[in-house]
């Protein structure tokens, strides 16, 4: 039975989602977890596209020893040398280039003919196969290319050194018989096709993302390539956990596996969830909070009676459980760090004490402490800890349905001055932003605002996130709390903080960029 190889393109394909925006720190903490996960292969970033995404990528490959790291770079030489000092550490260095093959490419894109396309691809396959081990190569918009140059190109590109050729469906615009004629066309007409191994890539723009994949699988694919959650350019790229659960539920069908730990799956989508701010619809198949309710009498009676009814993949194989209220305002130190530990959460034994005290502040308030709510606030401490320049002290709002809202924000500096100001809006949270741009000494533009609960129940946390510009630069931000005010002051002051931290980041001479 083959074993499809998992390519996780969360860091690179997933992180083009439009308002997803990570840091170092938060890539990662995703890439530690989908070691756990355990995919074959990690595309961590795109290291020529900005100093911050070299940096994150070479740290990657440096820190991930169970997958192959990789990176895209275009057909151009500065692009594999750029992945080329970021992935020569890693346990397995291997690139991947890509350049589009389809008419519409060349032609509006490139401006190039296809004899130009062909001679680029081969020149820069040749000079990435001089330097790293494995070159995959990807015919950018493939589906939608002539047939006949699609197979002369890729036996190019193999005679060239590429040893993984990747046919991505870039616009999401095949279907799944057409995809498979595709991946049958090639193996019929590219000699050295034998050489290489097939890898599919699938983007959903018509909601085909995960069946084009199967059936790239049952017409000779190797390789899926997708991202946790379906996160992605536009509608997103292929949902992993869909995949490799689909795989596993109908092995009869598809008699093919993958290595993936299944029972971190759910793990894995909330931590991309809460870290990109996108959040996961209720029902959506594997990870979705409604994925395993049964909400009407006749399947409740079916599932009391014989749960395969209705349920045809049980919670726990994807790493649900069934009761998570593990923790309370009564647990001690070692119960807590214990609870990280089997939850994957690292932490060091220094960093145990801050956050064992921020838990029981919140224990001490909410009835239950979820593993849920442990992640959030584990995540929260964890990765925002170097980047507090501003911190909140306290807020305080008027709001009544006749008078003018009114916040008063008290803040710390960086030198730990104190920041106080108070200011209105036509609503609370305007009048808490309006307050805070008074504190941050820069212009504020809000892009967006989103709010969520962590986990259910009148107590439960708010998680907001925003999007600002300030000081010219766009960024995003993240904010825990109990209250849905005091969470969105402190999703403002993340990113601005973020903003202040990049900056320092980039004016200190040793980036860590070529
Ligand atoms: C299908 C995909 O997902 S492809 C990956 C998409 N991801 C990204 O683009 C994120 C990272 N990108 C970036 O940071 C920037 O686009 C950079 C650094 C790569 C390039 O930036 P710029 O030099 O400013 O170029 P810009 O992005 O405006 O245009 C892209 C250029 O690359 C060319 N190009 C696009 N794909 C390729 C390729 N595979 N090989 C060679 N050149 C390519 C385009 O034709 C265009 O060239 P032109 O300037 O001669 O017209
Ligand atoms: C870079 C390539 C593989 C890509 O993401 C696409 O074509 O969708
Ligand atoms: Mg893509």
């Amino acid at each position: 039975m083959p074993t499809i190889k998992i390519f996780d393109t969360t860091l690179r394909d997933g992180e083009q989602s439009a308002g997803v925006n990570l840091n170092f720190s938060e890539k990662l903490e995703i890439a530690r977890q989908l070691e756990r996960l355990n995919v074959d292969i990690i595309e961590a970033g795109f290291p020529a596209a900005s100093k911050g995404d070299f940096a994150s990528v070479q740290k990657i490959a440096q820190s991930i020893r169970n997958c192959s790291v990789t990176g895209l770079a275009r057909a151009v030489i500065s692009d594999i040398d750029a992945a080329w000092e970021s992935l020569k550490d890693g346990a397995e260095p291997r690139i991947h280039t890509f350049l589009a093959t389809s008419p519409i490419h060349r032609q509006y894109k490139l401006k190039k003919t296809k004899e130009e396309v062909v001679e680029t691809a081969v020149e820069t396959v040749k000079y990435a196969a001089a330097k790293f081990p494995i070159v995959q190569w990807s015919a950018e918009d493939a589906t939608r290319t002539e047939l006949p140059f699609l197979a002369e190109i890729i036996e190019k590109v193999i005679k060239a050194g590429a040893r993984i050729i990747n046919i991505p469906d870039t616009v999401g615009y095949t279907t799944p018989k057409e995809y498979g004629e595709i991946f049958q066309y090639l193996k019929n007409h590219v000699p050295s096709i034998d050489k290489v191994s097939l890898s599919a890539h699938c983007h959903d723009d018509l909601g085909m993302a995960i069946a084009n994949s199967l059936s790239a699988i049952e017409n000779g694919a190797t390789q899926i390539e997708g991202t946790i959650n379906g996160i992605g350019e536009r509608a997103g790229n292929a949902a992993l956990e869909e995949l490799a659960v689909a795989l596993y539920i109908r092995n009869d069908h598809y008699q093919a596996s993958t290595r993936l730990n299944l029972e971190e799956i759910s793990r894995t989508s909330s931590l991309v969830s809460k870290l990109t701010g996108m959040v996961v619809p209720a029902n959506k198949a594997i990870v979705g909070r409604n994925a395993f309710a049964h909400e009407s009498g006749i399947h409740q009676d079916g599932v009391l009676k014989e749960k395969t009814t209705y349920e045809i993949i049980s919670p726990d194989l994807v790493g649900f459980q069934s009761n998570s209220m593990v923790l309370g305002k009564h647990s001690g130190r070692h119960a807590f760090k214990n609870r990280l530990m089997e939850l994957g959460l690292e932490v060091s034994d220094e960093d145990v004490k801050p956050l064992f005290t921020v838990f029981k502040d919140l224990a001490d308030r909410k009835k239950e402490m979820t593993d849920d709510d442990l992640a959030a606030i584990v995540l929260e401490e964890k990765l925002s800890k170097e980047q507090r320049f501003y911190e909140l002290i306290g807020i305080q709002i008027q709001y009544g349905t006749n008078s003018v809202p009114t916040a008063t924000v008290t803040l710390s500096g960086s030198n730990n001055e104190v920041i106080q100001e108070a200011g209105t809006g036509a609503g609370s949270i305007e009048a808490l932003y309006n307050t805070l741009e008074k504190c941050v000494n820069e212009t504020v533009n809000l892009l967006d605002y989103r709010i969520q609960s962590v986990g259910a129940g009148r107590d439960a946390l708010a998680q907001v996130f925003v999007k600002l510009k300030y000081d010219g630069v766009e960024t995003s931000g993240r904010g825990l709390a109990q209250d849905v005010l005091e969470a969105s002051s402190r999703a403002y002051l993340n990113a601005v903080n973020r903003v202040i931290y990049m900056n320092k980041k980039t004016a200190a001479p040793a980036v860590e960029a070529r």
